[in-house]
């Protein structure tokens, strides 16, 4: 009915453009990235993260994922820096992952996937007065993707899994102060940078990407914590576990990939 979409065989990615045009359009995400292809561009600068006084308010699971909202009313956590002109501040950051063993990240990396695909969502609040009006802008998002490798325990991750038998079901929410995203990054911060979109409808070809060349690890364990989430609601019989909830890599048409030196 209506805007309805999901990943399934009725309502997966390869129908969105039924409703959302845009999905065959010249910026879409993820891509595979091709690293002998980046062009090094010694004019883009370290990416810069000001999470420090970072203010998460709740955590929810919207149907699609499982997304950690923070208080945006103010410059207190921003991007800035890389390929960004303007600081952008964090608005939310969410994941995408497989099933059992099968590969769940969105971008790829020579055609090779990863468990999992961290998403930290920022707005371009300097240009745009709201995220809905930044959303849909050229240069509006800044989205820093981080891949999930499955391995021994994230130290810090296990604060998100603790909390999701709380947000089982769609429309579910909790409270979830106090956290900062900080703990889920590599060492490393060189990157891939390219314009292209959201991964998930309405596909705004709104996003800056910046895409972590190194990813963190997780355990199985962890991994699987996500997977007890649900796409359905409570109140619905047919009970659907939230797993492949990733878009496959759509074409490059002809974009630049950059990488940071
Ligand atoms: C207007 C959407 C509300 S915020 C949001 C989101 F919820 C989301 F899931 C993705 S994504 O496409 O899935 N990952 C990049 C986004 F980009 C977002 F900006
Ligand atoms: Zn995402």
């Amino acid at each position: 009915t209506g805007n309805h979409w999901g990943y399934g065989k009725e309502d997966g990615p390869t129908l969105w453009h039924r409703n959302y045009p845009v999905a065959e359009g010249s910026r879409q995400s993820p891509i595979d990235i091709i690293p002998l292809q980046a062009v090094h561009d010694h004019s883009l600068g370290p990416i810069i993260l000001s999470y420090d006084h970072c203010t998460s308010i709740n955590i929810a699971n919207n149907g699609h994922s499982v997304v950690v909202e923070f208080d945006d009313s103010d410059d207190r956590s921003v991007i800035r820096g890389g390929p960004l002109d303007n600081p952008y501040r964090l608005k939310q950051f969410h994941f995408h992952w497989g099933g059992k063993g099968c590969h769940g990240s969105e971008h790829t990396v020579e055609g090779m996937s990863y468990a999992s695909e961290l998403h930290l969502v920022h707005w371009n609040a300097v240009k745009y007065k709201n995220f809905g009006e930044a959303a849909t802008a050229p240069d509006g998002l800044a989205v820093l993707g981080i891949f999930l490798e499955a391995g021994d325990d994230h130290r810090w991750l296990h604060v998100i899994t603790d909390a999701l038998y709380m947000v089982k079901y769609k429309g579910s929410l909790t409270d979830f102060k106090g956290f900062n995203p900080k703990c889920l990054l590599p060492s490393s911060l060189q990157y891939w940078t390219y314009l292209g979109s959201l991964t998930t409808p309405p596909l705004h070809e709104s996003v800056t990407w910046i895409i972590l060349k190194e990813s963190i690890t997780v355990s199985e364990k962890q991994l699987g914590k996500f997977r007890m989430l649900l796409f359905t609601g409570e109140e619905e019989d047919q009970r659907m576990r939230m797993e492949n909830n990733f878009r496959p890599p759509q074409p490059l048409k002809g974009r630049k990939v950059r990488s940071s030196n």
